[in-house]
């Protein structure tokens, strides 16, 4: 039994232990060698208590630290004051300018921040600006000493704009903190007055606008030159819109205007809103719709966030959407779709007034759903110098020279010029007013005047005031068959007579050819190929085969059947594909004679020239066309008015229009013509009848190729017919005998008789040289030799 004395541990030299018969115990001694080497050893050994010194030390050191940390950061709460500026942040560039302006000379790590600034001519000059670099900066301003820490993420960037995320610290005495504010203030007035009296343009960055460049120097409205009338209407129509967002909101009206200004290239209408905005005090943000990697939601975004007082400029906004005809579904060259710009433009309601300008130099390339009012509120055409801005542009270069700018404009009369032209040659001739005027004729100027004269086939470009007088329905059909033929443009299909549909006409003749109008889209209907029958509404029909180039002269004529006296007709040519809504005359490649009021109409629906008298009811209107010269003419009751235009040499196909309810018969050279030159001359588009066989008449079967048992393909003696192609119709030509016997029509362009067996065009070519001898029975074939 072992006995524990006292509460304390038993210390080994003290334990006693008695055995079982009581005899003394013998007392153990802890064995003194022991004692000495574990205790003493441990506490005497030189290293352990260096290690116990090391940690102590270490211990102490990690304490003291810990609690200088403490001290210095419970120290800098109570008395140092921070501020973060992120890259984000607006106010980050203000702050950069206002440190290049204060600091980066006291400083020894610089960057480098570069700025273009484009001039007025259009040159461009760089300038380098040095900001304090990455890392820790002081300075002292305004008596208060600042720390500036910036700091670059190495490995967070903004994926938007590619640039590494950036922040700024400034750090100074807590009692200074007003400082930070007055310091920011003075950064934004800086920025501000830099901008004063100039145009900021600002350009998309990522899903932000960015101003591109230093802000421009306000352009003066004066300085530019447009038609009478235009900038009022624009600058009045703007400034009445930025004045009543109240008047908007209480109508639940999303707060927008949309612009567009449509033009050829040089007419103004950048310069224009460059000088609106400056008059405005607005700045101008430019977003390039044809830009990569432009989505529909970054569109949206951007059309969201457009700057304050900024004019939103979508510029050649028709270029964006070249292809959209192709296909709805096809992506574009940026990945924005037509659907993502409408939703876009239509937008999420902002409370602050957008207004979007576009322009375009081809209206007629844009979607009508585009155009419309909502997305464009007001459109205005921008052309060439008209007599007032030639003389205004000329003053403007030579000030007080009213004398001289009146013979300018005279020596320009019936001219074309662009108003860039203009000052391309005033500035060329610059302080030289007088030969300013006397190279009014000189290439420089005119190398972009483009003839207006439609009788010459060139392009066609319409003004405001013709536009004017079309009403709104007649201008929104104008604008869809101009963005129709652009897209699908005059002779943009295959319409040269074919082998096969040259066959055709040699065996139907002239029944070769019909009017064609589809139920679906046309407001028109055919029946026995040449009889139309007009509706409601303006539509056109047009035959499917186009005037053949055989003959010199080739003619048809229109009888009104029934014509109201409030239907319009016109009858006269196009080429194909032709809007089907359009009136001949009205479009590109067509031509018109119409019923109203006599006049002659050529590719556009505002210069219609006095031609003949107006057709009614019961007459006969007839057209030649003469395809050497490419010459057009009409006839009315038999009588030939004078050559309407020349110079089409397009395959033109014969077409009639009407605007309302009326019949039109047409004879294509069926029958015998009114006007009787046509008859005489056989100028009908093809014979009356073909090479084809007639159906036997009732009762006469006997002998007739149609009830006749076939001949089998060896049946045939190839003997006599050695040119006979495998691939030839299985008719005995023994059986042809009977067929009339018709001149095929030489249509020049096409072998005659390759695709013909020979023996059946010798057997013709004989019945034609006895045709042409001795059958001058007109009525027979009125139409088709020479
Ligand atoms: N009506 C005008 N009045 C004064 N300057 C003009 C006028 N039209 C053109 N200019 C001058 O011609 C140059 C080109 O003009 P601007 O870029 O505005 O034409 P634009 O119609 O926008 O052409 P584009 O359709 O090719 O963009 C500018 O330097 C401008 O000053």
């Amino acid at each position: 039994m072992s006995e524990v004395t006292g509460n304390a541990w038993p210390s080994p030299a003290n334990t006693t232990l008695t055995n079982a018969e009581g005899k003394e115990p013998q007392s153990i001694q802890p064995p003194v060698k022991a004692e000495n080497s574990l205790w003493d050893n441990v506490t005497s050994n030189p290293y352990f208590s260096a290690g116990f010194g090391l940690i102590g030390v270490g211990a102490g050191l990690t304490v003291l630290r810990q609690g200088l940390n403490l001290g210095t950061s419970l120290l800098r709460r109570r008395l140092l004051v921070t501020l973060e500026i992120p890259s984000k942040d607006k106010s980050y560039l203000w702050f950069l300018q206002w440190m290049s302006q204060q600091s980066a000379r006291r400083t020894q790590h610089l960057a480098v921040e570069t700025s273009y600034k484009q001039h007025d001519n259009g040159s461009v000059s760089t300038t380098f600006g040095l900001v304090p670099g990455p890392g820790n900066h002081f300075f002292k301003w305004r008596g208060v000493w600042l720390q500036v820490q910036r700091q670059r993420d190495g490995k967070m960037m903004d994926l938007t704009t590619g640039s590494p995320w950036e922040t700024i610290t400034l750090t100074t005495l807590s009692r200074d903190r007003d400082v930070f504010t007055a310091l920011l203030k003075e950064a934004q007035q800086m920025a501000i007055a830099k901008q004063e009296g100039k145009t900021v343009i600002y350009t998309s960055y990522g899903p932000e606008w960015r101003p591109f460049g230093m802000p421009r120097k306000r352009r003066m409205l004066d300085s530019v030159i447009l038609d009478n009338g235009i900038k009022e209407r624009i600058v009045d129509d703007v400034q009445a819109f930025i004045g009543s967002g109240k008047w908007y909101n209480d109508r639940g009206i999303p707060y927008r205007r949309g612009y567009l200004l449509y033009g050829p290239p040089g007419s103004g209408k950048s310069s224009f809103i460059q000088s609106l905005a400056g008059e405005l005090e607005y700045n101008i943000c430019i977003l390039n719709l044809s830009e990569r990697g432009l989505t529909d939601d970054r569109l949206n975004h951007l059309l969201s966030n457009v700057p304050e007082r900024s004019i939103m400029l979508l510029e050649d906004i028709d270029a964006a959407f070249a292809k959209r005809n192709q296909s709805d579904h096809q992506g574009y060259q940026s990945m924005l779709t037509f659907s993502g710009l409408l939703n876009a433009l239509d937008g999420v309601a902002s409370a602050e007034e957008r207004i979007v300008f576009m322009t375009t130099n081809h209206i007629e390339q844009l979607d009508p759903a585009l155009v419309r009012p909502g997305r464009i509120d007001m459109k205005e055409f921008l052309g060439n110098a008209t007599e007032s801005q030639i003389r205004g542009m000329f003053l403007r270069f030579y000030e007080n020279d009213q004398d001289l700018a009146d013979q300018f404009v005279r020596s320009l009369k019936n001219k074309s010029v662009s108003t860039a032209s203009l000052q391309g040659h005033f500035v060329y001739f610059k302080d030289k007013p007088q030969q300013a005027l006397e190279n009014a004729s000189g290439s420089q100027l005119f190398s972009s005047i483009s003839t207006n004269d439609p009788e010459l086939g060139t392009e066609f470009v319409e003004t405001p005031a013709m536009l004017e007088t079309l009403s709104e329905d007649a201008r929104l059909s104008y604008d869809r068959a101009k963005a129709w033929q652009t897209a699908y443009p005059p002779e943009s299909v295959p319409t040269d007579i074919t082998l096969s549909q040259y066959l055709t006409i040699q065996e139907k003749g002239v029944a070769a050819f019909e009017f064609e109008a589809d139920m679906a889209e046309t407001n028109a209907f055919i029946s026995g190929r040449t009889e139309i029958q007009f509706f409601r509404d303006e539509c056109c029909v047009q035959t499917n085969l186009p005037f053949p180039k055989n003959q010199d002269v080739y003619y048809f004529e229109a009888k009104m059947y029934e014509k109201p006296i409030s239907t319009t007709v016109a009858v006269g040519v196009g080429t194909k594909p032709f809007p089907n809504w359009r009136m001949p005359g009205w479009n590109k490649h067509s031509v018109g004679y119409f019923s109203h009021n006599g006049c002659k109409m050529f590719n556009n629906p505002f210069e219609g020239k006095s031609y003949g008298m107006p057709f009614n009811e019961g007459d006969v209107v007839g057209v030649g066309y003469r395809h050497r010269t490419g010459t057009v003419f009409f006839t009315r009751n038999g009588r030939k008015i004078e050559d309407a235009y020349s110079g089409l040499r397009w395959n033109l196909f014969p077409t009639i229009g009407a605007n309302g309810p009326c019949q039109v018969h047409v004879n294509l050279g069926q029958m015998g013509f009114v006007f009787i030159e046509a008859n005489v001359k056989k100028w009908g588009l093809a014979p009356m009848q073909g090479t084809l066989a007639p159906p036997p008449a009732y009762g006469s079967e006997r002998g007739s190729i149609l009830l006749q048992t076939g001949v089998s393909r060896n049946s045939i003696d190839r003997s006599r017919n050695e040119d006979i192609p495998e691939e030839s119709p299985l008719i005995s030509l023994e059986h042809t005998s009977h067929i009339p016997h018709h001149q095929p029509p030489e249509y020049s362009s096409l072998p005659r008789h390759s695709a013909l067996p020979r023996r059946f065009s010798e057997e013709h070519a004989d019945a034609s040289d006895h045709d042409d001898t001795s059958n001058g029975n007109e009525s027979d074939r009125p139409a088709n030799s020479p």
